[in-house]
């Protein structure tokens, strides 16, 4: 498997996710680098979808700035033309898709919270009626939307395994009764205000991962990526039909077409065609323009 970051050859690798790369800027900054690859299933696809990573950052960016009345990020900039000299020889293959943040001492939890029941939240119900710990009515289905929004944290597994969920008392007995309750608070006035905003632009955010860090001088940052596509579970609000697996608003042209295809769902995946890759590029372009109301253009131009 070929290092998926052979372009930043120079640069210090500190960690690479299925579709992001992290390096290390001088002692006190790390760069996040989202690129256009795509996964499915769990699997990496060999095909890219132009523009992705650009997107993505710039809807981190986006929701980074309407949440920062609420809790500081971690970034210093997204402007390539004011990153340090050392970043200068790899300004084009960063502009739009990058970000310099600040290096923070990461809370080592996944802060998740839900707000409709799905994937190992779903598991979690049908087999003890709670998920982490909190009780749930009886009858809720796949989909369904939940009472309340529920703060479910997680352990941060190693690359290619899932997150295990673990119970708030586990989190407060990892990292302290009181940061642990402060992340639960974070958590749920974040994803309380970016659920609501999506929902009046037609996306329901049916859940999120949020990581937090703190920086030098001991101040909690929400870090990392945040309320994207790949954080989170984005669905089309208008075809929401409880009872089943809803379509993913970004995904769903790819998860079709490799149904569709019969694949085994072992790697390699099978290539995607031209058309359903410029139908998912126009879908998170969309997503990008619906949410913020700036055109991708426009974000593009000033990155
Ligand atoms: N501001 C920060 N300071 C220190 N560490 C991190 C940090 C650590 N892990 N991750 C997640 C991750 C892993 C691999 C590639 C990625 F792009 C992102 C982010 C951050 Cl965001």
């Amino acid at each position: 498997m070929p290092l998926t970051h052979e372009e930043f050859a120079g640069l210090t690798h500190l960690g690479s996710g299925k579709v992001r790369e992290l390096f290390a800027v001088g002692d006190d900054a790390v760069l996040l680098v989202a690129s256009d690859r795509i996964s499915a299933f769990d699997v990496v696809l060999p095909t890219e979808i132009p523009d992705k990573g650009a997107v993505l950052t710039g809807l981190s960016l986006w929701w980074f700035d309407q949440l920062s009345d609420l809790v500081p990020s971690h970034v210093i900039s997204s402007s390539v033309d004011e990153y340090p000299a050392e970043l200068a020889p790899y300004k084009e293959q960063l502009r739009g898709r990058s970000m310099l943040c600040r290096r923070l001492d990461m809370v080592m939890i996944e802060c998740v919270a839900r707000g409709y029941l799905t994937g190992s939240g779903l598991k979690d119900y049908r087999r003890t009626g709670a998920v982490s710990g909190h009780p749930l009515p009886p009858g809720l289905e796949d989909g369904s939307k939940l009472p309340t929004t529920i703060y479910t944290p997680s352990t941060k597994a190693p690359i290619g395994e899932h997150d295990e969920n673990i119970s708030r008392d586990d989190a407060a007995g990892r990292v302290g009764k009181e940061l642990a309750a402060e992340l639960e608070h974070l958590t749920l006035q974040i994803f309380g205000r970016a659920s609501d905003l999506a929902a009046e632009r037609g996306i329901l955010l049916a859940d999120t991962k949020f990581e937090f860090g703190h920086d030098a001088d001991g101040v909690l940052r929400l870090a990392d990526e945040v309320l994207t596509p790949d954080s989170s579970r984005f669905w089309p609000a208008d075809a929401w039909t409880p009872g089943g697996a809803q379509p993913s608003y970004d995904k769903q042209f790819i998860r079709n077409y490799l149904v569709d295809t019969g694949w085994d769902r072992n790697p390699p995946a099978p290539e995607l065609p031209a058309d359903i890759v410029e139908s998912t590029r126009a879908r998170y372009v969309e997503a990008y323009e619906r949410l913020t109301g700036i055109s991708f253009q426009d974000y593009l131009s000033t990155a």
